[in-house]
């Protein structure tokens, strides 16, 4: 069933110049995107990709100078404000990239237990507690006495254990050990095996790849590819687009190749391939508009060159 749906998604951000002028800035643009209960859809891209602003613009938490177009469903049905606000927490769960995103002033066992909307609130948190190593004293304390590590572990706990079924998780592990990382990741899979959807934004492709069944690529503001995690392990001839399979080529069992320059800022290429200074494959043509989206081997991508 599709929990998640995508559709021709774009913000920009609109800023005053003076007292007249108005620049609009694209951040996304035309995004494409389904989640089906049962899977774990990662997110891929560099920094400033605009991932976290994906899934900002999923929860309708973007700031008030955001000019969204497109559309969202979930489990069919229209997502307007009103109703992301209603599903916030309770149906749309998120592990926030910032642990800034705690309440300073609440110890953080009672964070998690608020953010436990089914079942019982206390038996939850213990049982996430216990699976993320933090230990019951923990609960008291409030963020500021928490490590990084810590605190983000708390983050996870309490959007794991809320009981969501679309769980958006954004880059929920860096500064966790190695043990608590597999950890997170495990949980967030067996979530999808028993019937969620979980939407994972990573930088990491190697980790996301352990747990994901399809992989959405984002290049300056766009999906230039989804693919399906298992197109990553053979050839990267069997990837749809150049930059995926320049991520590819630099991954360390790979070869470690590094991809020369770097992605363009936002709005500074939105009509035209924003990869094309990059691209090996880039000719003219590439400059004139962005790329539809087309189907290509059960996945989709953005690049009139891909075959
Ligand atoms: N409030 C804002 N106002 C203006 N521009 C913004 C705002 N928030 C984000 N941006 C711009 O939008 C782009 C995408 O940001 P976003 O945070 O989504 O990137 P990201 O892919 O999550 O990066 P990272 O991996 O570093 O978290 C960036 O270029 C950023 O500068
Ligand atoms: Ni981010």
């Amino acid at each position: 069933m599709t929990l998640l749906e995508v559709n021709d998604l774009s913000v920009s951000f609109v800023q005053n110049e003076g007292w007249f002028r108005r620049r609009r800035m694209p951040v996304l643009q035309q995004l494409r995107l389904t989640v089906n209960t049962g899977e774990v859809v990662a997110v891929l891209g560099a920094s400033g990709a605009g991932k976290s602003l994906l899934a900002h613009a999923i929860l309708g938490i973007l700031p008030r100078h955001a000019e969204v177009s497109g559309s969202l469903l979930y489990a069919g049905e229209r997502l307007t404000p009103q109703r992301q606000a209603e599903l916030r927490g309770r149906e749309i769960a998120l592990v926030p990239q910032s642990v800034t995103y705690l309440d300073p002033l609440m110890p953080v066992g009672r964070q998690v237990r608020h953010a436990v909307k089914r079942g019982d609130k206390r038996e939850a948190q213990r049982e996430s507690f216990r699976r993320y190593r933090l230990g019951e004293k923990v609960g008291r304390q409030y963020p500021f006495q928490l490590s990084g590590g810590m605190a983000r572990r708390v983050l996870v706990a309490a959007a794991t254990a809320s009981g969501a079924r679309l769980l958006i998780a954004d880059e929920p592990t860096p500064g966790l050990d190695p043990a608590v990382m597999r950890e997170a990741l495990g949980r967030f899979r067996e979530l999808a095996d028993e019937g969620c959807g979980v939407l994972l934004i990573s930088h990491d492709i190697a980790s996301a790849l352990t747990i994901a069944d399809h992989v959405a690529v984002m290049y300056a503001g766009t999906i230039v590819e989804i693919a399906r995690a298992a197109d990553f392990t053979d050839e990267p001839a069997g990837l749809r687009h150049p930059y995926t399979q320049a991520l590819w080529r630099a991954l360390p069992q790979n070869g470690f190749a590094p991809l020369a320059g770097a992605p363009p800022q936002p709005g500074e290429l939105a009509h035209a391939c924003a990869f094309a200074p990059r691209c090996p494959a880039a000719t003219e043509a590439c400059l004139h508009e962005l790329p539809p989206a087309r189907e290509l081997r059960h996945g989709l991508v953005r690049c009139i060159h891909a075959s």
